[in-house]
């Protein structure tokens, strides 16, 4: 299937945890086209794996929009949600063990996460799908003959083994050295060129994210700032504020006010005292 674009309005998510909610998004608004290949960046506990896991149906939205392709998530039966899940969207979990039955073959693997495609889905055949990762050779080696990398390479090929519109990637270039990690970046590139598969994966990785052509920044559960191709912008939000980035919100600390001016088309922010004098 062609890629799925991902939408999202005032997204929220809350975990009840304890007798204690837990805002792990608060309003997040994103738009990623069909096909487009999108790194989530963020400090830990920011809400990265919150909003992929929103994203692939394993959590429900507790308020906001979120649409996957044709799919209204917040709207969904949990038999939609499960038909979703086995066809549409594809979810390398971080850990690649995870993701992998240990006793079988990279190729029986994929064949049995095949198994799952909705019967009038047509997915291709699964040493096809180990050739897209490059692990063809490795097809029928036992998970313990394999590389760190090349396992990362069969979670992988597991997550897209029915051809997804959307494959959501958690950490998977983590714990692995660089000729590594550079190989599964290079198979997910691939994988999104030649399938127009749209791709989210989260990764704390500078040079990794500086690979990738857009990357969203999430900070305390807000959109903090959007990249493109390893630079750096603000994003305005829906209700025209704007986050700054961290290097100048240590300048100006909260309650700092703020005069914002048009200067021959540029916006000047000039931060002023309490009685308003520059
Ligand atoms: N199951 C849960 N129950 C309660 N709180 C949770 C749960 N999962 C995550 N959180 C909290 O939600 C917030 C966002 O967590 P999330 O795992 O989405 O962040 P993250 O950016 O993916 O972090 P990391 O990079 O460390 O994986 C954090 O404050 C976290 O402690």
């Amino acid at each position: 299937m062609s890629g799925l674009a991902i939408s999202t309005t005032g997204l929220v998510h809350i975990y009840r945890a304890h007798g204690h909610d837990v805002a792990a998004l608060s309003g997040i608004g994103i738009t990623v086209r069909p096909g487009e290949l999108v790194g989530l960046l963020g400090p830990s506990g920011a809400g990265k794996s919150t909003l992929l896991q929103l994203c692939g149906g394993l959590l429900t939205p507790s308020a906001g929009r979120l649409q996957i392709g044709e799919h209204n998530l917040a709207t969904m039966t949990e038999a939609e949600l499960d038909r979703m899940r086995s066809g549409d969207v594809g979810i390398v979990l971080q850990g690649a063990g995870r993701n992998l039955i240990p006793y079988l073959s990279p190729l029986d693997n994929v064949r049995y996460a095949q198994q799952a495609a909705p019967r009038d889905r047509e997915v291709p055949a699964a040493i096809d799908v180990l050739e897209l990762v490059g692990l063809r050779e490795q097809a029928e080696s036992p998970l313990t003959a394999l590389t760190p990398g090349q396992v990362q390479l069969c979670a992988v090929a597991v997550g897209i083994a029915t051809m997804p519109g959307l494959l959501l990637a958690d950490e998977p270039t983590s714990q692995l050295d660089h000729h590594a990690r550079d190989e599964v970046l290079a198979a997910i590139r691939t994988i999104n060129q030649r399938t127009g598969m749209t791709v989210l994966l989260i990764t704390h990785d500078p040079e990794v994210a500086a690979a990738l052509p857009r990357t969203i920044t999430i900070r305390d559960g807000r959109i903090a700032a959007e990249g493109r191709s390893g630079e750096e912008y603000a994003v305005v939000a829906s209700d025209g504020s704007l986050p700054l980035p961290p290097h100048v919100a240590e300048l100006l600390p909260a309650g700092t006010l703020v005069q914002v001016t048009i200067e021959d088309g540029q916006v000047r922010l000039s931060p002023v005292d309490q009685e308003g004098n520059r």
